[in-house]
């Protein structure tokens, strides 16, 4: 991905801010082009909510800059208004006017508008909530309030929008529905959006970008593909998606030998054969092999309709997942036959030997 094109919108480089002279957010460095989604996931506390509110102008930066649209917004000494930023945003809460009607609430950032009343419909065509124009938020579903927000965030055209753990409060099936409906939105419209969100499954629905946050530090910006199958870094790889990690040593650039067999994959690693490295194996990387040598005993098994989550143990002790079809029925203490799937190779030095302690970890899987 080229992100210094023409097209770059959001523009985030060596940002540093924080409290109290705490730095929280450090050196960030993120780049959104126009009409992309992106997304921020990490643990609690890693710092999502103040890099959202550093970009909408309510947090100033200690060091860095931010450029919408090639301006720059926010730099150590300077912090453009958030009023004057034509950023919208979106809460967790939804935070309507509750003494505002539906169509009051949607027409607020554009109360002074020549076309506010042709603007307010069309949005509220927008989100499927014409019809109840005129009742008052405590008169709606939270589904339906959220709705709301998004039409009002949307009416004066944001060149980004900014969305807080926005569907957070809704139960799962309809987080589901709702986050594909407002991609679709944002799509429709070519509106540019980071969302903050603890889901990785929504994540994966809405973006087409996820930045993972580890204390502070952005340690992927990335598609969602690549940060499933090509992480960075061991915290990627166990933060994003499913999966163990096995020890094996490098027997070529490109190949490990494990306790599975060989492993190989199309991308050179640098370090020397006989290397201690952690290979990750996502559980679809495991198939179901009843005449294979290779044996492990199921230590446990998770139903999950079209597919079951088996969790096994290889004679050496090691643990791994793996996903069959869940026609195959397998019971816990039985001995099953399993290969290894994967045609690409993702490992990490592993932690301990001298070369984990030097600077090849860091340009490990770039
Ligand atoms: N107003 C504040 N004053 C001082 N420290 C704060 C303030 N807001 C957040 N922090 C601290 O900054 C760090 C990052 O907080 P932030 O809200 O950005 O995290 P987050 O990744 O959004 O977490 P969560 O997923 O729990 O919402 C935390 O250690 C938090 O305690």
């Amino acid at each position: 991905m080229n992100s210094q094109t023409a097209s770059a919108l959001l523009e985030i480089d060596s940002l540093s801010c924080g409290y109290n002279n705490q730095v929280v957010v450090k050196a960030l460095n993120m780049h959104l082009n126009q009409g992309d989604i992106g997304c921020l996931l990490g643990p609690s506390g890693c710092g999502k909510t103040t890099t959202l509110r550093a970009i909408a102008g309510f947090e100033p930066a200690a060091a860095g800059s931010i450029k919408l649209a090639g301006t720059i917004i926010s730099r150590k000494g300077f912090t453009l208004a958030p009023e004057k930023r034509r950023i919208g945003m979106v809460f967790q809460d939804y935070a309507l006017f509750p003494h505002l009607s539906v169509e009051q609430n949607v027409a607020f950032g554009i109360r002074n508008h020549p076309c506010v009343n042709k603007i307010t419909a069309e949005m509220l065509d927008l989100v499927n909530l014409g019809h109840l124009s005129k009742r008052y938020p405590h008169e709606l579903s939270g589904g339906q309030q959220q709705r709301v927000a998004l039409a009002r965030a949307l009416a004066p055209e944001p060149q980004l929008l900014l969305l807080d753990e926005p569907f957070s409060n809704l139960d799962t099936e309809l987080r589901r529905r709702l986050s594909q409906e407002v991609r679709d939105i944002l799509k429709l419209r070519g509106t540019s959006a980071i969302m903050v969100t603890h889901d990785q499954e929504e994540a994966f629905a809405m973006s087409d970008l996820i930045g993972v946050f580890n204390q502070g530090n952005l340690e992927q910006w990335d598609s969602p593909f690549n940060l499933y199958h090509e992480p960075y870094s061991p915290f990627v790889a166990s933060f994003i998606g499913q999966g163990y990690f096995i020890r094996g040593h490098m027997l070529t650039h490109d190949s490990v030998q494990t306790e599975l067999g060989v492993i190989s994959g199309n991308r050179a690693y640098p370090w020397s054969p006989g290397s201690a490295v952690d290979v990750l194996l996502r559980p679809d990387d495991i198939i179901d092999s009843p005449h294979s040598p290779l044996k492990a005993r199921v230590i446990g098994k998770t139903f999950l309709g079209a597919s079951t989550l088996y969790r096994l143990e290889l004679p050496t002790g090691s643990h791994l997942e793996a996903l069959f079809t869940s026609h195959i029925d397998h019971v816990i203490d039985e001995m099953v036959g399993i290969e290894v799937a994967a045609d690409h190779l993702v490992a990490f030095v592993a932690p301990s030997t001298v070369a984990a302690h030097s600077s090849i970890k860091k340009t490990s899987a770039l």
